[in-house]
């Protein structure tokens, strides 16, 4: 990860990475015409936002029947880029074999919660059409004897986490997510923290202080007036499911819907 070090952000815990014009506007537009233009039953529609999940959906044991990516979503993201900086190269099966496309609409977001233990500890979101911020938390330590609701995880069943923990003043970062730019979150970012969107029509209060990312946005010039309105903002969220199964062998036991 050595050429990765370069895009670390400094003051999150670790590890974190930003890289701003990860993929040009070219590509980001294809990637637009080929999730837009898939059949509607892809979509599932959640209260807050809509969801696909490829090459399919998780069974209830968090098993993934084994199924390659379409091309669409591996080249150029993955092969080459992703293998360029080796950032799976540590995962069980040394590349992403899973990815969820997020679609907010101005108003959506999805609320404070972790990825959960189906996936290797290691997210690549590719962000598509629009800025968004990305809230990250510490976990809180449950209090002895509280019932503060612990987090849900998020996962491709289409629940959404709803729940946020109890607790005071959790150390809260916030992540300026542009369009076309990369997002890594791994190791203790992953395990430790967790990540939300608010649901807003605007961000706001952006600024060196504010977004911990500033320092390596690729256009900060378009955010120092401190906002934006929202618009749609896709995203690809690139990740390592830990079990795979393959039909013929353990199909049957999949229990998938
Ligand atoms: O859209 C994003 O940047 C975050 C999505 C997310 O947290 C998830 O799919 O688990
Ligand atoms: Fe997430």
């Amino acid at each position: 990860m050595t050429a990765l070090e370069a895009t670390r952000i400094a003051s999150l815990p670790e590890d974190a990475y930003y890289i701003p014009n990860f993929i040009n506007e070219a590509e980001e537009e294809r990637l637009l015409q080929k999730i837009t233009t898939v059949p509607l039953p892809r979509w599932t529609q959640l209260s807050h936002r809509r969801l696909q999940t490829w090459p399919s959906a998780l069974s209830k044991s968090n098993i993934l029947l084994a199924s390659p990516l379409p091309t669409w979503l591996t080249e150029p993201i993955i092969t080459p880029r992703f293998e360029e900086l080796g950032i799976f190269v540590d995962a069980p099966h040394g590349a992403p074999n899973h990815v969820l496309i997020n679609e907010y609409r101005p108003g959506q977001g999805i609320m404070p919660h972790e990825d959960g233990a189906a996936y290797h500890p290691l997210v690549a979101t590719v962000s598509l059409g629009a800025p968004i911020v990305l809230d990250v938390y510490e976990k809180q330590h449950r209090q002895e004897g509280s019932d503060s609701p612990v987090p849900e995880q998020v996962n491709d069943h289409g629940d959404d986490g709803q729940k946020e923990q109890n607790g005071t003043n959790p150390r809260h970062y916030r992540i300026l997510q542009e369009p076309r730019s990369l997002l890594i979150t791994r190791k203790r970012m992953y395990t430790d923290y967790l990540h939300g969107i608010t649901e807003t029509d605007r961000d706001e209060n952006l600024s060196a202080q504010t977004v911990c990312n500033w320092g390596l946005l690729g256009d900060r010039q378009r955010y120092e007036c401190g906002s934006y309105e929202r618009e749609v903002r896709m995203s690809l969220t690139y990740r390592d499911v830990i079990k795979v199964a393959k039909l013929g062998n353990s199909g049957r036991f999949l229990g998938i819907r």
